[in-house]
C-alpha cells in the first residue's frame, strides 16, 4: 500500500516537474487528495457508528414478558396510539409481549419512512391469521417486498386487472349493480334501512360483478354465491381484527390459544370451495359472460387471471394459489373499505344539511334535467370530491394503514428502528393534527376546493389510501365506486335519519374502521330524479 502510494507520489511529482516545472502545487494537491479520502473514511466510520448507537425513541414502560399489552386495553387503538403522541411525542416505542413496535405520529417522520427510505420500510410483518388468508402469502398486501413474486402480482392487478382500460371495459358492470341498488331502495322507501349495509352490498356485488361477470353461473347461482361472500368477509374480518396471542408470543402460536387460527381455515377454507367452483365452471364454459354479451374485448378478473395462470412464461405466469390470493385481495381490500366510505360521507354530509345541499346543486347541473349519475360526470363534481376528501381526512378506514417493517435496522428522526420492528403510520393523528389543519375537527369539504391534495400519498400530511411503493394498488377503482354509488344515491333520494335514531359519528377501531353505531336512514324518492334510473 505504502509502495504503491510511494510510486504514484513520484509519478505525480515527475508528472508536474516535467509539466510545467512546479514541484509543489503538484505534491500539495496529492497531499490534499490523501488527506480529503482520509477524512471521508472517519467521517463515514463515524457515521455508522452513531447509526449503530442510536437509541430507540422513548416510549411508555410496560410490564415483563407482556410489555404495554395491558394498558392497550379493549379501547380503539388509533386513539391510545395518539393519546401517547401526546405524552411521548411524533414518534415512540411500544413492547406488545416481545414484539418491538413503533409508532410515526407526524408528517415530516412519516415521509422519511414512506418516501425517503420507502424501500426499507416495504416489507411487512404479516400476522399468523393473515398467512391463512392469503393462501401462504401468496398475495400482495402481505408478501415481501423482496419476493419477485410480489412485484409480479402487484403489476398483474394494477397493470391488467385495474388498467384504465380494463377499469373501463368492466364500468357497465358496476353501473348495472348501482341501478339495481337504487330500484331495491325504492321498495323501502319511507321505511328505515341500514345504510352501510346497503352500500356493502352495492360494493360486493359490483365486485363481484367484475370478478367473473356477474353471470357465471346463472342470476340464481350467482346470487346464492354473493350471500356466502358477504357472511363470510364479515366473519373473516372480524378474525383479522382480533388481537391474536400468537403474534404477540410466537413460542404459544402452535397452540392456537384463542382458536382463530382453527377459525380462519374454516372460513378460507369455504372461500376455497367458491373459487374452485367459479374457476371449475369457468374452464368448463370459456369465457361465457363476454360471448352472451357479444363483447369479445371485455374480460372479467377471473379470465384474465386464469389467462396468466396458463402461460409457460414464469416472467408474468401466476399460480393457483396467486390467483386465489389476487380474488380474495380485491374481494376483501376493495368492498369493505369502499362501502364504509360510502357510510362515513353519507353520515357526515347528513350531519351538515349545507354541504348536503351544495352536492345535491352540484349533482343537478353536472348531471341536468333528464339524466342519471355516470362515471365521466365525475371529473366535474368538485364539491361532492372535496367533501369525500374531507370524510377521508377524519375517518380514515385504515387509521394506522398496514403497518410496515424495515428490512434492515434503520434509523427515523435519529432514533434507530431495527429491523424486524412493527412501524405504526398513525394518519389518525396526523390527519387531525391543529398544527398542520385549522380547526381540524370540524368538517369543512372547502379546505380541499383549493388544496391540491391527492389520495396518491404525495403529501404526507394526507395519506388515507397510504404512500410509496406499499399504497393502495385499488385507489382508482375504489374512487370510482365510492364517488359514482354516492352520487347517484344521493341524487335519486333524500335520506332523513330514522326517527329515535341518531347520527353518531364516532368510530370503532378494527381492521377497518366503521361507524360504532350504523346509519340507520329512511329514503324518499326525489322526483323526477329517481323515474330515471327507473327506466
Ligand atoms: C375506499 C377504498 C380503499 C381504501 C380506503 C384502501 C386503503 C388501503 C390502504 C390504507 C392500504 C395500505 C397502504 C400502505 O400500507 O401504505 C391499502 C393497500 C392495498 N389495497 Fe386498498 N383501499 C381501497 C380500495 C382498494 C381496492 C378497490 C383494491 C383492489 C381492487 C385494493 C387493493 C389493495 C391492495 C392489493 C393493497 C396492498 C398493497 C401492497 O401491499 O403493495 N384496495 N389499501
Amino acid at each position: 500500500m505504502l509502495q504503491m502510494a510511494y510510486t504514484s507520489y513520484s509519478w505525480l511529482l515527475n508528472a508536474s516537474t516535467q509539466k510545467d516545472g512546479l514541484l509543489f502545487p503538484a505534491a500539495f494537491s496529492f497531499l490534499v487528495a490523501v488527506l480529503g479520502i482520509s477524512l471521508w473514511h472517519v467521517l463515514c466510520t463515524i457515521r455508522k457508528a452513531s447509526k449503530a448507537i442510536a437509541p430507540l425513541p422513548p416510549g411508555p414502560r410496560g410490564l415483563p414478558i407482556v410489555g404495554y399489552l395491558p394498558y392497550l386495553g379493549t379501547d380503539n387503538l388509533h386513539l391510545v396510539f395518539t393519546d401517547l403522541a401526546a405524552a411521548y411525542g411524533p414518534i415512540y416505542k411500544l413492547w406488545l409481549g416481545n414484539k418491538l413496535c413503533v409508532v410515526i405520529n407526524s408528517p415530516s417522520l412519516a415521509k422519511e419512512v414512506v418516501r425517503d427510505n420507502d424501500i426499507t420500510f416495504s416489507e411487512r410483518d404479516p400476522p399468523v391469521c393473515a398467512k391463512i388468508v392469503t393462501f401462504g402469502l401468496n398475495d400482495i398486501v402481505f408478501d415481501s417486498y423482496s419476493s419477485p413474486d410480489w412485484r409480479k402480482k402487484r403489476k398483474v392487478l394494477v397493470r391488467e386487472m385495474l388498467s384504465h382500460g380494463s377499469v373501463k371495459a368492466c364500468y357497465g358492470l358496476r353501473r348495472e349493480q348501482v341501478m339495481k341498488t337504487i330500484k331495491n331502495v325504492y321498495r323501502s322507501a319511507g321505511k328505515p334501512i341500514d345504510f352501510g349495509e346497503m352500500a356493502f352490498l352495492t360494493s360486493i356485488n359490483a365486485m363481484m360483478s367484475m370478478l367473473w361477470g356477474g353471470k357465471q353461473g346463472g342470476e340464481q347461482k350467482g346470487a346464492d354465491v354473493w350471500n356466502d361472500f358477504r357472511e363470510l368477509i364479515t366473519e373473516l374480518m372480524v378474525i383479522l381484527g382480533k388481537p391474536n396471542i400468537s403474534d404477540i408470543f410466537p413460542v404459544l402460536a402452535r397452540f392456537d390459544i384463542q382458536g382463530l387460527e382453527r377459525d380462519m381455515t374454516k372460513i378460507v377454507g369455504s372461500f376455497d370451495k367458491l373459487f374452485d367452483s367459479m374457476i371449475e365452471e369457468r374452464m368448463s364454459f370459456g369465457n361465457k359472460s363476454d360471448k352472451d354479451d357479444g363483447n369479445t374485448e371485455q374480460k372479467d378478473f377471473l379470465q384474465l387471471l386464469l389467462e396468466l395462470k396458463q402461460k409457460n412464461d414464469s416472467a408474468s405466469s401466476i399460480t393457483m394459489n396467486q390467483l386465489k390470493a389476487l380474488l380474495m385481495d380485491v374481494v376483501v381490500g376493495g368492498t369493505d373499505t369502499t362501502s364504509t366510505m360510502m357510510e362515513w360521507t353519507m353520515a357526515e354530509l347528513m350531519q351538515h344539511p349545507e354541504a348536503m345541499e351544495k352536492v345535491k346543486r352540484e349533482i343537478a347541473d353536472v348531471v341536468g334535467p333528464d339524466g342519471t349519475v355516470d362515471e365521466s360526470h365525475l371529473p366535474n363534481l368538485r364539491y361532492l370530491d372535496a367533501a369525500v376528501k374531507e370524510t377521508f381526512r377524519l375517518h380514515p378506514p385504515m387509521p394506522l394503514l398496514v403497518p410496515r417493517c424495515p428490512g434492515e435496522s434503520s434509523t427515523v428522526g435519529g432514533y434507530s428502528v431495527p429491523k424486524g420492528t412493527r412501524v405504526f403510520l398513525n394518519i389518525w393523528c396526523i390527519q387531525r393534527d391543529p398544527e398542520l389543519w385549522e380547526n381540524p375537527l370540524e368538517f369543512k369539504p372547502e379546505r380541499f376546493l383549493n388544496d391540491k391534495f391527492d389520495y396518491l400519498g404525495n403529501d404526507s400530511r394526507y395519506m388515507p389510501f397510504g404512500s410509496g411503493r406499499r399504497m393502495c394498488a385499488g385507489v382508482s377503482l375504489g374512487e370510482k365506486m365510492l364517488y359514482s354509488s354516492l352520487a347517484a344515491l344521493i341524487h335519486a333520494y333524500d335520506w332523513k335519519l330514522a326517527e329515535g335514531t341518531e347520527n353518531d359519528l364516532t368510530g370503532r377501531f378494527g381492521i377497518i374502521m366503521k361507524k360504532m353505531t350504523p346509519l340507520i336512514v329512511v329514503p324518499t324518492p326525489r322526483s323526477p330524479n329517481l323515474q330515471h334510473y327507473m327506466k
